[in-house]
């Protein structure tokens, strides 16, 4: 270190020295503003200003060390050997591309720790064979140990700076160019230690040595070169600057427009922010600029992050606190910068919307109760754990309100609502907060029970929702009473599947409803084998109507005052291919569920009234209604079409309506029968007695004829009380100007009390059974015959 101090303060001559310094420095800005610049540009551009770059280092390197050569005193002649010289210049030159070229866009520290070693090679090389062509009237001799360790040393610093110019850190970029310049001066003033001048007259210079007076002028003008190089860089480097301002002005200005908050970072840290960010984060500009895009997005790998592409995460606000955001990042070029910009989408507002759609999707809207999807999911979820565990069961419940169309036709929709809302609430209050209830649709609700042992919590729930929802309920100031019917299915028994049970509990519900409501039945196997069975059935009822397999019995009417046969009731009979005859009882009910008895009906109608065209004129024909046909709104112009099409005169036709019609809503049903009433049918009301039967339907709709269910007739004439209800309905029948028709009279003494009564028409097995349509005619032939 002092032999080094000692050469450069006693052989050098220090003025020429620090023109050697100052030329490094120029070149050394030149070389490095110009590589900015061929970074800046692209293509063919960007490579010829990468190549004057490196030019321009060559050159500076090796204008240096030969001016440092030029301040060196040998105390005797000295001059340059011109094809070493020149050697030096070129190996220089190619000692720092190989260098720069290793190094470009690589990333790795040791490889460019070995570029900057090749680049620090070709100095080394440039500074020995540039102190081999100096020639001097004497001999050279080196200390070996001192270029060896001097190549080593430069070798590190130049390798080191390299790394410390690849690096992300701005500091360690800083450092880069100290770290070269230290290899250039170790190397060089290494070597100069390490040569010892001996002086001997006896070695001349050679011939062609190019004197020191002779090659100043060529540095000079290398240095020239390399001044205007740095001048031409110094523009460049301002330019850019400016350009960079200026895109950074242009960007803020519409940053500032933008409603997404929006950073533009240059490696990681933010350089320019906008209002919106500001508002987002919480943080103010000084504060948001410098401050690294990390310190932001925790939670994101930033270099995972593709561009253009849209990812969810959370931003840290100023308050330590996640803020849903959506990020999308974009390279961009600014003032020939690569810079990111980061823009950020509040999703607070969007994910409470969709927390609210959501909420809505899986609720329903009147009673707030999870709804038929949110039900399903739930069911689907439990289900599938209760399999995998294989421990505790779940209970599936479907409920049915029993009267609610009657209230919601009565008291209208506003009311319906209301009453749903009650029901849902004496629900929710006769299960724990564990289970849930759910309203499918309609009248229809659910419970879901899991965790359940046995039967027993299942039925224990399904008896306190019968006994709480049996209660009455007030609604506008009236007390109304519903009742529920409920169905249970229990894993494993009654399935495992969602699918399964809901049917399953289904069909348990159908039993109850069909029990006669207001109760609970557990689902059984058998249930789904007799729902098989009443499947097959429909399809059957279905081929029978189209393979004309009903047919028509008639039961005669019979004036008790004259004996005579007045009408006969149409009754229609399945002649089943196997089971042979099948009641009206076993079929009417599914054909009423199916909807099939619209057809059937008008069959019947039609027949009925084809044959009844054919019996004297003074005998009448009764057809049965169902309640399915009475609510079909075309039904008096089928009627009138009919009676049109066969010529049969409208009074010779009576229409019989159980008193469960009335029930359907009393404004449409007297709207439906008034006009029956006009074509001019007859309308009885049959079954009278058994149902809702009030005074006042008897006096608000059109009857023409009260039937007095055989119910009352089969204990006569020995009970009291039916005899009296009957006696009752006679003389009420009367009051009101409607005929009273008795059913069900089977022997003489019920006959005869019904006679005593005044009943205007008799039927029953007393009178006859009823017979197909010859036997009838033969009937009455045989009545005629008597009388
Ligand atoms: N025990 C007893 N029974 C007697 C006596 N006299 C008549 N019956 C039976 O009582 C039922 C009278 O018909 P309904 O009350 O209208 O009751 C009918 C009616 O509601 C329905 N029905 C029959 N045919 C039709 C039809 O064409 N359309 C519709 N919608 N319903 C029908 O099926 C029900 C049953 O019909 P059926 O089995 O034919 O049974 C008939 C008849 O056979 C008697 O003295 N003693």
């Amino acid at each position: 270190m002092l032999a080094i101090l000692t050469c450069v303060t006693q052989n050098h001559d220090e003025k020429i020295l620090f023109l050697a310094a100052v030329v490094c420095a120029i070149g050394i800005y030149a070389s490095s503003a110009i590589a900015a610049h061929a970074g800046r540009s692209e293509g063919l551009t960007r490579r010829q200003w990468a190549a004057a770059s490196i030019v321009a280092s060559g050159c500076t390197a090796w204008a240096t060390h030969v001016i440092a050569l030029l301040a060196f005193l040998p105390g005797m002649a000295a001059g340059f050997e011109p094809v070493l010289t020149a050697l030096s210049l070129i190996l220089v030159i190619s000692g720092i591309g190989a260098g720069v070229w290793l190094s470009l866009g690589e990333r790795r520290r040791t490889r460019r720790f070995a570029a900057g070693a090749i680049l620090g090679l070709g100095i080394a090389v440039l500074h020995y064979v540039g102190q081999a062509s100096y020639r001097v009237t004497g001999q050279v001799a080196w200390d070996m140990l001192l270029v060896s360790s001097s190549i080593l040393v430069g070798l590190v610093l130049s390798g080191t700076a390299l790394v410390a110019a690849g690096e992300r850190s701005r500091t360690w970029r800083r450092c880069a160019v100290p770290l070269l310049l230290s290899s250039i001066t170790v190397l060089h003033l290494g070597g100069m230690t390490a040569m010892t001048l001996i002086y001997d007259p006896r070695i001349p210079l050679p011939d062609t040595a190019i004197a020191p007076a002779t090659i100043a002028p060529i540095i000079a003008a290398v240095s020239l070169g390399l001044l205007m190089l740095a001048f031409v860089g110094l523009r460049m480097t301002l330019n850019a600057k400016a350009q960079l301002r200026r895109d950074r002005e242009r960007l803020r200005e519409l940053a500032s427009l933008a409603l997404e908050g929006l950073a533009v970072c240059e490696e990681g840290t933010i350089t320019t922010a906008n209002h919106s960010l500001e508002q987002l984060s919480g943080m103010t500009q000084a504060e948001l600029i410098g401050c690294s895009i990390s310190r932001l997005l925790p939670s994101l790998v930033l270099a995972d992050l593709p561009e253009q592409e849209e990812r969810d995460t959370k931003l840290l606000d100023a308050g330590g606190q996640s803020v849903p955001v959506r990020v999308l990042c974009k390279d961009i070029t600014l003032g020939h910068k690569r810079q990111t910009v980061f823009a950020f989408r509040d999703q607070r507002e969007r994910l409470k919307s969709e927390a609210r759609l959501r909420a809505l999707a899986f609720t329903d809207a009147v009673t707030g109760l999870a709804n038929r999807a949110r039900f399903g999911d739930l069911l689907q979820h439990h289900a599938a754990v209760a399999r995998e565990r294989e421990e505790g069961c779940i209970a599936v419940l479907m409920l049915d309100l029993d009267r609610f169309k009657f209230v919601n036709d009565t008291f209208g929709h506003g009311m319906g609502d209301e009453l749903l809302r009650k029901v849902a609430g004496r629900l929710t209050a006769a299960v724990t907060e564990a289970d849930v209830v759910a309203r499918l649709g309609g009248d229809e609700f659910a419970v879901l029970l899991y965790g359940v042992a046995d039967g027993e919590r299942p039925q224990q729930v399904a008896a306190r929702i019968v006994e709480a929802v049996d209660r009455a309920f007030l609604l506008d100031g009236q007390l109304v009473h519903v009742g529920v019917s409920v169905g249970i299915a229990i894993t494993p028994g009654g399935g495992t599947g969602p699918e399964e049970l809901l049917r399953n509990a289904d069909l348990a519900l159908y039993k109850a409803k069909a029990e006669g409501r207001g109760a609970f039945r557990m689902f059984e196997p058998a249930m789904a084998e007799r729902m098989q069975a009443r499947n097959r059935m429909e399809t059957d009822l279905r081929r029978a109507l189209a393979a004309g397999e009903f047919e028509l019995h008639f039961q005669p009417l019979v004036d008790v005052q004259s004996g005579e046969v007045t009408a006969a009731e149409a009754l229609v009979r399945w002649r089943h291919p196997e089971q042979g005859l099948i009641s009206p009882a076993d079929f009417i009910p599914l054909a009423e569920e199916t909807g099939l008895i619209v057809p059937l009906g008008e069959w019947v109608l039609r027949t009925a009234c084809t044959q009844a065209a054919s019996w004297p004129q003074e005998i009448k024909v009764a057809v049965n209604l169902s309640p399915v046909q009475v609510r079909d709104d075309r039904l008096p112009e089928t009627v009138a079409a009919i009676l049109r099409e066969i010529g049969l005169e409208p009074g010779r036709l009576e229409l019989e309506i159980t008193e469960g019609v009335l029930l359907d809503g009393e404004e449409r049903t007297l709207a439906m029968l008034t006009r029956l009433r006009a074509i001019g049918v007859g309308l009885a009301m049959d079954d009278f007695g058994t149902g809702y039967s009030s005074l006042s339907y008897l006096r608000r709709f059109p009857f023409s004829k009260i039937k007095i269910d055989r119910s009352f007739v089969c204990l006569l004439p020995d009970d009291a009380e039916s005899a009296a209800i009957v006696r009752a309905i006679i003389t009420m029948g009367a009051g009101l100007g409607m005929a009273t028709t008795v059913e069900g009279v089977e022997n003489a003494e019920q006959y005869a009390f019904v006679a005593a009564e005044h009943c205007g028409q008799v039927q029953g097995y007393h009178v006859s059974r009823p017979l197909p349509g010859p036997a009838f005619l033969g009937f009455l032939s045989g009545m005629e015959a008597a009388a």
